[in-house]
Parts: structure tokens; C-alpha cells; sequence
């Protein structure tokens, strides 16, 4: 397939890397320096973008490929407040748009865990908080893998009904907890807390080998559908 990268950052660089050795070619390799390339590209030149780049680019980046009839597989996180209005756009021009705030199978998992331990937690009397901790030099806060956690967890919660960014907090809120530490790739942490004991799941990752993976794969399965789709549609299958 010819792919094209809206984002040459540490994620653009790994997943070029991934897709070359799955047999892929890059036809653009698109940071903020060098849009004019972009624009020289046909409908028919990218059979795929996929697009990593920061929380005040994505809206543009995502809006301009669904126009241009290229189908756009994204992972930029901190910029949802907007995801609306893509998924419209996507429905009104017959696109092909993928989004997941965690591309990496075993965060998918662990999404599917955190909800199951929540209806089990539910009722119980324990103090739900998470924690997530990131390199320092993410420009968002809390991550969206922990958003996405957080209303996971929220769902299967009777007395929950949103998240807060510490140091707010309220009742009817699980507080998120974001720490910057070095070169940290990703670590998410859920905790449930009485006055007896803890119980907490964590996923660690050890690099950024499985968030690119997972992009890819997505990006390799997308061309042809149309509509939004996210990585419960192409997991399905772990539900038979
Ligand atoms: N969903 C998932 O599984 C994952 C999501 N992410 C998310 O992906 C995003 C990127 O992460 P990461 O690669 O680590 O970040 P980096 O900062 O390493 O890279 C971001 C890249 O985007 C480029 N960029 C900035 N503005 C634009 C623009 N207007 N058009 C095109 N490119 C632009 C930057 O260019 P320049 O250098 O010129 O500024 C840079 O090359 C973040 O939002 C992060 O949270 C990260 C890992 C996994
Ligand atoms: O910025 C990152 O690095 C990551 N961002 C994503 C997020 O915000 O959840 C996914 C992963 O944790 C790495």
C-alpha cells in the first residue's frame, strides 16, 4: 500500500519503519515544515494516511485527507473535543476514518479488564483512582488512553459519573493522576482503594513497537470500508 505520514515524529518515524518491513511504501513524510508536499498529492497517490502529530493539528490534518478522499487511520491524542464533528464530516463525504486513543493490543485488552473490574468493584466501597505516567515531552494531560480508561471505568460505576485531572477532585469523579518522568513510553495504573487493602491493574509498555504495530495493521485494514470505525471493530474477532 502507499502511505502517507501526517506526523514525523517519534511514532511516524517507528511506524515508517514497521510498515516498510510489512512490505509498504511511503509517499509523504509530513511534519509542519513541509504541507506543500501534501497538497502535490493526488486522491489516487495515497491508498492510506496515517496520521500522528500533536493535539492542534490533528482537526486539520484529519479534516484535509477525509476531503481529499483518503482514507485516515489516527492516534493524536488531546484534541476530542472535536472528534464530533470529524466523525460528521467523515458520514457527509462517504470517508474512511479510524481512530483509537491506544493502538497497542495489549492496552486493548487491558481496556476490556479495567471494564470487567469495574462491574466487579462496583458497590463495594473502594476508592477508584488511576495514574499515568508519560515522557516528558507529551504536550497533553491525562493521556487519552486514560480518558478512554476513565470512561470505561465510569460506565460500570453506579456512583461515577466523570473523570477530573488532579488536583481536582469530586465525588462523583475519578481522579487522574498524570506524571511527566523522563523517556517513560506509557504506564497506566487503576487503582481501587479501602481502607483494608488496594487493588490495582497496571500496563506497562517497554517501547513504542506496539502502539505502531497496531496503527498499521489498522491502516492495512480500513481502505475499502466507510464510516468511523475504532480498534473494537477490528478486534471483534477476540469475541467469538
Ligand atoms: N494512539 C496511540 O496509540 C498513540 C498516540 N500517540 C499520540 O501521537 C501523537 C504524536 O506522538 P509522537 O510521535 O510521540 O510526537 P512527536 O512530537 O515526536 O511528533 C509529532 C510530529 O507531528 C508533527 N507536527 C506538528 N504539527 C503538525 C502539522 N500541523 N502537520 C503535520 N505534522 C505536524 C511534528 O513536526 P515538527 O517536529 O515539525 O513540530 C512532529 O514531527 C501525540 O498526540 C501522542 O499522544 C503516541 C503514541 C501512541
Ligand atoms: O504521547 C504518547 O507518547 C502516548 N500517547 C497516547 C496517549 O495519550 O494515551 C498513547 C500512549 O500512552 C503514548
Amino acid at each position: 500500500m502507499n502511505i502517507l505520514l501526517l506526523g514525523y515524529g517519534k511514532m511516524g518515524k517507528t511506524i515508517e519503519r514497521i510498515a516498510m518491513e510489512r512490505g509498504h511504501q511511503i509517499v509523504g513524510r509530513i511534519d509542519l515544515g513541509n504541507r506543500d508536499e501534501m497538497e502535490a498529492l493526488g486522491a489516487q497517490d495515497v491508498d492510506v494516511a496515517i496520521e500522528f502529530s500533536a493535539p492542534e493539528a490533528a482537526y486539520l490534518n484529519i479534516t484535509y485527507c477525509i476531503k481529499k478522499g483518503w482514507p485516515v487511520v489516527s492516534g493524536t491524542t488531546g484534541w476530542l473535543d472535536h472528534k464530533a464533528e470529524i466523525e460528521d464530516l467523515c458520514k457527509t463525504n462517504g470517508g474512511s476514518f479510524f481512530y483509537a486513543s491506544n493502538y497497542s493490543i495489549g492496552v486493548n485488552l487491558f481496556f476490556r479488564l479495567n471494564k470487567q473490574l469495574a462491574r466487579l468493584m462496583n458497590g463495594q466501597g473502594y476508592k477508584a483512582s488511576m495514574t499515568e505516567i508519560h515522557h516528558i515531552h507529551k504536550l497533553d494531560a491525562p493521556s487519552g488512553t486514560a480518558i478512554t480508561l476513565a470512561e470505561g471505568l465510569v460506565a460500570e460505576t453506579d456512583h461515577l459519573s466523570q473523570w477530573k485531572l488532579a488536583p481536582e477532585q469530586s465525588d462523583d469523579a475519578i481522579t487522574i493522576l498524570s506524571e511527566r518522568e523522563g523517556e517513560v513510553p506509557g504506564t497506566h495504573i487503576v487503582k481501587y482503594t479501602s481502607e483494608v487493602d488496594t487493588i490495582e491493574i497496571a500496563h506497562t509498555a517497554h517501547n513504542r513497537e506496539g502502539f505502531a504495530l497496531g496503527a498499521v495493521v489498522s491502516a492495512e485494514w480500513l481502505p475499502g470500508k466507510k464510516g468511523v470505525f475504532g480498534m473494537e471493530d477490528l478486534l471483534s474477532h477476540l469475541d467469538d
